[in-house]
């Protein structure tokens, strides 16, 4: 069943992949020798640190040159350039907002950037992750966007941190920076960043955008900008929370907002214009409509930001919040293992006789891809109970096996337990990871998305 890809695009991707990690290492090093000779020219070491402590006074004939557009506007002007020039800013998340903020950030000429993310390049990131390329594929996210920023601005200095930000080296890895940007796509990340930011004193320009929908706002901005807690005192239920996994974002819409995460960080650094704290900014691709809502101001009795804080050091937010932080390796465990059927099971033992596969995906999805034999049956049509009760008159005729499949094998697993409660007795399985558990095990050339 398994048919080999061709053997030389298999050497040629991993052929590009070696020479990007090459390449990773040679800014790596480029980097140490940069900061050793600012060491040697200073005096000091700041142990790879944001040059956040820089203090240019004077910019250069190649600044001057490269910064010219800006430079000319009256309100930025050689001041504003020193200013971003002197300036550390940590970027979290380098995924579909956090490449073009660094992108405009780098641009624009901050002096030092942090980049922070624990994952790996994939082509379902390069629609709208836009400093990564084919060639980076399997290449940590801050490293393939270090090698991108680097050829736009070889000034900037920049700084890899390719872990997961959490509660034991947020603080370490956070102080140096005058802004933080929250590019992340998880709750638990959200209220990690606003708690360290608060206790760092640190303006934390927050957005996030999922389908064609974006919103921005600054959050713990001078003496009375609200904090994340002000505005969401306790996280949302796990099963309120999409991700752009599963329910998709255009890549311009990622665009937009990223772009002007790195327009208000701009703004905070130079002292410009009026920053987007106190208000958030809501954009609805699908209208082209921009909307500025008035939010709440620092709540009194916030528990992290008002003169009596109950909380004072970070916590484990990912119990707080019940979700991970992470979309790596969090199956959904919902059902017995008696209750489930792997792949190479069902295509042993089930998939030739006689049996019903209820593909439990949105339409939208099963249009990309689907089993033979599958019937479409989204998971929102078994939950209301009105496929179930076409079900129930076919279960009389037939008594066929009944076995259901989702992409990862979470929804699936939602869809067999509601069924359970109707037919107790009838054989149902969920189809144990989904379509990736397919293409993984029975057929690569089977789409994976
Ligand atoms: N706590 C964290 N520490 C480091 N990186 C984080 C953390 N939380 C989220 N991220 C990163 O933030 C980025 C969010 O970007 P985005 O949602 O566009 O990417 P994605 O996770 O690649 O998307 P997809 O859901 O399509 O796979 C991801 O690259 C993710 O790895
Ligand atoms: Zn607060």
């Amino acid at each position: 069943m398994i048919a080999a890809r061709g053997a030389p695009e298999i050497e040629k991707a991993k052929l590009r992949l070696e020479i990007a990690e090459l390449q990773a290492v040679l800014n790596a090093k480029e980097q140490q020798l940069l900061e050793l000779q600012s060491t040697i020219s200073t005096g000091a070491s700041n142990g790879g640190e944001p040059e956040s402590k820089q203090d240019h006074q004077k910019l250069s004939n190649d600044d001057i040159a490269r910064y010219s557009r800006q430079l000319i506007l009256p309100d930025f002007g050689i001041g504003g350039q020193l200013k971003l020039k002197n300036s550390a800013v940590l970027i979290v998340g380098i995924g579909g907002l956090g490449c073009p903020a660094a992108q405009y950030l780098a641009g624009a000429g901050c002096g030092s950037l942090g980049l922070v993310d624990y994952d790996q390049v994939e082509r379902s990131n390069l629609h709208r992750q836009t400093l990564h390329t084919v060639a980076r594929c399997g290449l940590s996210k801050a490293e393939s966007a270090r090698i991108a920023l680097l050829e736009l601005n070889p000034h900037c200095h920049i700084t890899c941190h390719a872990s997961l930000l959490n509660r034991f080296n947020a603080m370490d890895i956070m102080h140096g920076y005058d802004v933080v940007l929250d590019c992340s796509d998880n709750v638990a990340t959200r209220y990690l960043l606003n708690d360290a930011c608060v206790m760092l004193g640190k303006p934390l320009v927050s957005g996030s955008a999922l389908k064609l929908d974006g919103q921005i706002t600054v959050y713990n901005y001078g003496t009375q900008g609200p904090c994340y807690r002000c505005i969401f005192p306790v996280p949302p239920p796990p099963e309120a929370v999409t991700n752009c996994g599963d329910g998709g974002v255009l890549g311009a819409v990622t665009g937009t907002i990223g772009a002007m995460q790195a327009l208000e960080a701009i703004k905070l650094i130079v002292g410009l214009g009026d920053v987007l704290a106190g208000r958030l900014l809501i954009f609805d691709g699908s209208s082209c409509q921009f909307r500025n809502i008035r939010i709440r101001s620092k709540r009194a009795n916030c528990h992290v930001c008002s003169d009596q804080p109950l909380i004072t050091q970070l916590i484990d937010y990912e119990v707080f919040c019940g979700m991970h932080a992470t979309d790596k390796d969090n199956p959904l465990q919902l059902l017995e293992p008696e209750q489930r059927i792997t792949v190479v099971d069902y295509q042993k033992s089930l998939q030739d006789k006689p049996h019903l596969l209820l593909d439990v995906r949105a339409q939208a999805e099963f249009e990309i891809c689907q089993l033979p034999q599958a019937i479409n049956v989204p998971l929102a049509q078994i939950l209301d109970g009105s496929y179930l009760q076409q079900l129930d008159a076919q279960f009389k005729s037939s008594g066929f096996p009944i076995v259901v499949v989702c992409r990862r094998g979470n929804d699936s697993q939602i869809a067999v337990q509601h069924m359970k409660n109707q037919f107790p007795e009838h054989f149902i399985r969920d189809l144990k990871g989904g379509l990736h558990a397919w293409t993984n095990q029975i057929d690569e050339n089977f789409p994976i998305y």
